[in-house]
């Protein structure tokens, strides 16, 4: 049995780090097993001006913990009033890494998200032209199809036209959940990749009913059937390029989601590296793990590869009931189970 495995210093291709008291508390996380992190824009107003991302960035900095060496990545959360001007700006200066695309109303804060693609037309073209990272949260909103389908029909009527209207724009497939995701992702040209977090490859849609109703299982996408758990994690192992670490990292607070009406989100971020060891070993291929982790990443996004390495120990873990400092309680991921792998370095 292996006993520990070093790789690449990795990083994570989708995180929400918050504002205010909560990213105070939760950005060592981060920070302490990725180099670097494509930051979600939505926080409350968005991120939608090269201004706001800068001083945002400003902020994570100051929040992480003494002697951090992370980079996070900027976005910039696309609206339909989205100025193809002030985007290129933010890539060329390097304050964008890419620009988020949320249908309206798809997820948590996305009310200001796009309501027709067709809006976004001139900023499309810009992207492509430059070669700018589309970053998607690939739901239809439609209250008339099924919160379990809302995926699989995007891919169908929205993502299916936008790449044949877009040939050569970059798009990552964000959080994919479903079959149909990783088939659409392998099946397209190498501009299209997809993030995995690690509970979709973890947890089906039973794990939301469990005994009771578990608003801690719960994100968006939501979890699927086994069938689409064991799909996207064929693909996450598969060694392809197109499929790269994205934890989707979303903490709100225990208030936030044991509630009537609770938030979407899983915050996986203190054991992120050693759940996914976790999926990559009881699938037999931990030596994949580092190009998922490490390279495809960066590789997608025309980034330089880490300098440095980090480990992870056989080791049983106990993951804490709740994290957090101050007033700001959140339950992570595996809460209260022991993984196999400690992150060490
Ligand atoms: N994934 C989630 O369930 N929630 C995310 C938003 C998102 O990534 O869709 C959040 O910001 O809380
Ligand atoms: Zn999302
Ligand atoms: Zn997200």
């Amino acid at each position: 049995m292996t006993a520990q495995i070093t790789i690449r210093r990795p990083d994570d291709w989708h995180v929400h780090l918050r504002d205010g008291t909560m990213l105070e508390a939760i950005a060592g996380y981060t920070a302490r097993q990725f180099a670097r992190a494509i930051v979600m824009p939505n926080l409350t107003p968005p991120v939608v001006s090269v201004a706001a991302a800068e001083a945002y960035r400003d902020r994570i900095l100051a929040a992480l913990p003494q002697g951090a060496d992370f980079t996070p990545l900027m976005t910039c959360y696309l609206t339909d009033g989205a100025d193809p001007a002030e985007i290129e700006r933010g890539f060329e200066q390097g304050v964008f890494a890419a620009c988020k695309l949320y249908p309206a109303h798809a997820t948590t804060n996305s009310a200001h998200g796009v309501t027709d693609i067709r809006k976004l037309t001139a900023v499309l073209e810009t992207m492509q032209r430059i070669g700018m990272p589309l970053l998607i949260h690939g739901e239809v909103t439609d209250r008339d199809i099924d919160i379990f389908d809302r995926e699989a029909v995007f891919i169908e009527r929205i993502l299916t036209p936008l790449v044949r209207d877009f040939p050569a724009l970059k798009i990552v497939l964000e959080h994919i959940t479903t079959a149909e995701s990783a088939e659409f992702v392998a099946d397209s040209g190498p501009q299209i990749g997809a993030t995995i977090t690690p509970q979709h490859l973890i947890i089906n849609r039973n794990a939301i009913f469990d005994g009771g109703i578990r608003p801690h299982a719960y994100c968006l996408p939501v979890a699927k059937r086994e069938r689409h758990r064991l799909a996207v994690r064929k693909a996450a192992v598969s060694g392809s390029p197109k499929f790269f670490l994205g934890t989707d990292s979303a903490p709100h607070g225990v208030d936030r989601k044991e509630s009537a009406c609770g938030c979407a989100g899983i915050f996986n971020a203190p054991f992120a590296l050693e759940s996914y060891a976790q999926v990559f070993e009881e699938e037999g291929v931990l030596d994949r793990l580092e190009g998922f982790a490490s390279e495809h990443g960066p590789n997608f996004y025309g980034l330089p590869l880490n300098e440095g390495t980090v480990t992870l120990q056989r080791e049983e873990t106990i993951v804490p009931d709740v994290v957090g400092q101050g007033d700001i309680r959140v339950v992570p991921f595996h809460a209260g189970e022991t993984l196999r792998w400690r992150f060490v370095d």
